[in-house]
């Protein structure tokens, strides 16, 4: 309990920087931040994306120096994305179990560059490989089908930890998919990679440019929310924590992330177990085009915006302003 007012004035603890330094609860440092990069074809290649201004696809080549980065900004993981090539798209997503997709070359590429110095982190879904762009297999009338779809991601979890992924990251919404990945990666020698579900993945209209990053965008019809979760929903949330949880889950996450701390703050409190978010490409772009705009000062909304999801629990944020901020922080 505090005092009364003018014993307590809680001004106090506020009136310099030394003391406000000393009574921050939360921190906020680089090693907080995992950086999402798209790889694309090519040699060489930096390729903008107009809707995600300051973000780019990079060739396999460039995608290995981004995580060197990563290494010397303090940076601990990466997340990996790629723009499959329209002709290697299929209504099946067949291009995802290539052991020689782009994905697998890209982890392969920085593993070699940088040995065991940073956290390879790879999605899991179809939605970049499909010509219908949704995460799974469609049945005949146009449902995403469970279980056919888990036993593609199955084989798209052994690819890429095949090729050295450390974290394999499903984002497709599958029920069921979490244990049955953790039952192939324990048979198939893979004891030590890790799990991070997109447990509460929402049907949210903040992954635009994401969709255009991966190609998808143009290629999508209709929408996803027949297994992505409703915006409307939180306990529902806690379930779907819960069930990946229990079929081996080791870190799960909400995502998008700044319009659904309430999630994260409840599984965290409920679960005590390791919450990620990710601040989408949406949010991303909603803060360029704020701080474009004049509407506040960029770096300042950067970091409160990634400070905001370690109050609310996060143990780290998917960002792509991950490279940024680390600079920021590392002054
Ligand atoms: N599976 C990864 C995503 O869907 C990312 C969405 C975004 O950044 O908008
Ligand atoms: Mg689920």
């Amino acid at each position: 309990m505090t005092g009364f007012f003018p014993d307590t004035r809680l001004r106090r603890i506020r009136s310099t920087g030394w003391s406000r330094s000393l009574h921050r609860e939360t921190t906020l440092t680089p090693a907080d931040l995992i950086w999402p990069l798209f790889v694309t074809e090519g040699t060489g290649v930096e390729e903008p994306i107009a809707s995600l201004p300051g973000v780019s696809r990079w060739s396999v080549d460039l995608i290995a120096k981004r995580a060197m980065e990563a290494i010397a900004l303090g940076i601990p993981c990466i997340a990996l994305f790629p723009n499959t090539q329209a002709d290697r798209r299929s209504d099946d997503g067949a291009e995802a179990l290539s052991p020689d997709n782009l994905m697998c070359r890209a982890i392969r590429a920085i593993r070699e560059a940088c040995g065991d110095q940073i956290g390879i982190l790879t999605d899991v879904a179809l939605d970049p490989y499909t010509t219908h762009g949704q995460d799974g297999l469609l049945d005949d009338a146009g449902y995403v089908s469970n279980d056919a779809t888990i036993e593609v991601l199955v084989e798209q979890s052994l690819n890429q930890a095949a090729a050295g992924a450390d974290i394999i990251a499903p984002s497709d919404m599958m029920d069921g998919r979490v244990g049955a990945i953790r039952s192939a990666l324990e048979a198939e020698d893979h004891a030590n990679v890790q799990i991070m579900a997109y447990a509460a993945k929402y049907a949210s209209a903040f992954y635009g440019p994401f969709r255009d990053a991966v190609g998808s965008g143009g290629l999508l019809k209709g929408d996803k929310k027949s297994y992505q979760m409703d915006p409307a929903n939180g306990e529902e949330a806690l379930r779907e924590v819960a069930l990946d949880l229990s079929e081996g889950a080791d870190s799960v996450m909400v995502k998008p992330g700044l319009p659904y701390l309430d999630i994260v703050r409840r599984v965290k409190d409920r679960f005590e177990i390791p919450v990620f978010a990710y601040q989408v490409s949406g949010e991303y772009a909603m803060i360029e085009a704020a701080a474009a705009a004049g509407a506040g000062d960029r770096d300042a909304l950067v970091l409160e915006t990634l400070m905001s999801f370690k109050r609310a629990g996060c143990t780290g944020v998917l960002t792509y302003h991950a490279a940024h901020a680390a600079k920021l922080l590392n002054g």
